[in-house]
């Protein structure tokens, strides 16, 4: 099984996709961490990333979708990629559904996160304190929120209309929203439609 995990910078992806990751031993492609890892190794692309990440710009849609196709095949031989961050873009989500549907594969399901503004903000305070991510920074996060709404928020039509798209609440206890993300995962009925 092949899922997005879908929603605003800072909805808690990364934390559900970790959970999955322990649970199912699926395997998490995470664009942002393979670019922070790009930064922290001094490479090349990462020189390149790192000022448009530090403000809160969308890096090239080449650059993360070369990082996905590397990584595939390790997902698929654990039995199926949790994809958060990843796409952003719907020239990203098109490459994806292409790249997988050449490897005889396809995208389960999309689970959105839905959170309020405002609770976004108090997150992002707290992990700015807590981890010094440059880019959760007041400023930098207000062009990620700007980016998600222009550039990704988008997607969802995108998946809604592949009958693929489910919603579940995003706030909470990391606790409760794990287990709404199982409860969406082990169903078959049909997704929300736009
Ligand atoms: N799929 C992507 N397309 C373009 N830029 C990306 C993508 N994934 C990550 N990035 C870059 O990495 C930054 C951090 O992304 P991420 O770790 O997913 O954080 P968050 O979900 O908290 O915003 C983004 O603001 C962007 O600059």
């Amino acid at each position: 099984m092949n899922i997005i995990l879908f929603g605003p910078p800072a909805a808690g992806k990364g934390t559900q996709a970790k959970r999955l990751v322990a649970t199912r031993g699926m395997v998490q492609l995470s664009t942002g961490d393979m670019l922070r890892a790009a930064i922290a190794s001094g490479s090349e692309l990462g020189t390149r990333v790192k000022t448009i990440m530090d403000t809160g710009g969308l890096v090239s849609d080449a650059i993360v979708i070369d990082l996905i196709k590397e990584n595939l095949p390790r997902a698929e031989a654990a039995g199926g990629a949790i994809f958060d961050g990843f796409p952003r873009t719907v020239a990203q989500a098109e490459a994806l559904d292409a790249m997988l549907g050449g490897r005889g594969a396809r995208i389960d399901k999309v689970v959105r996160l839905k959170v309020d503004e405002q609770g976004l903000i108090e997150r992002i305070a707290t992990r700015f304190q807590q981890e010094g991510r440059a880019d959760d920074n007041p400023e930098s996060y207000k062009v990620r929120l700007a980016a998600y709404n222009a550039q990704t928020a988008p997607l969802l039509p995108y998946y809604a209309a592949q009958g693929k798209l489910y919603e579940i609440d995003g706030m909470g206890a990391v606790d409760d929203i794990a287990a709404r993300v199982e409860e969406v995962l082990g169903k078959n009925e049909s997704a929300t439609t736009v």
